[in-house]
């Protein structure tokens, strides 16, 4: 099942800088290991922001649930969540 996600991250300006260093390394080696196991597929910085849009391949709702509310940085994002499918006019055959 394919998602689009939206993470927008608001850190605390008064959280200590070393406990954000620690949070978004964190971060990063989780989304670098989903990557790896292909539930992220796609991350893509939007730019001239401290956001992304994501897309994850997941066996289920409750899955991609389980990933994104174990993030690190999950208490600091405004994340939303839509389903994908196939476009009718997509060239791409692959698609799902
Ligand atoms: O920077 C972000 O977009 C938030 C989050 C997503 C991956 C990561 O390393 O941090």
């Amino acid at each position: 099942m394919l998602f689009k996600v939206e993470m927008t991250v608001k850190i605390p300006h008064d959280m200590p800088e070393e406990i954000a260093a620690d949070i978004k390394a964190r971060e990063k080696a989780y989304a670098q290991k989903l990557q790896a196991q292909g539930q992220w597929l796609h991350l893509w910085r939007v730019a001239g922001s401290y956001a992304n849009v994501s897309i994850f391949d997941v066996q289920s709702n409750e899955e991609l649930q389980e990933i994104i509310s174990q993030l690190p940085l999950f208490p600091y994002m405004e994340i939303s969540v839509a389903p994908l499918c196939r476009h009718p006019s997509s060239i791409h055959e692959d698609d799902r």
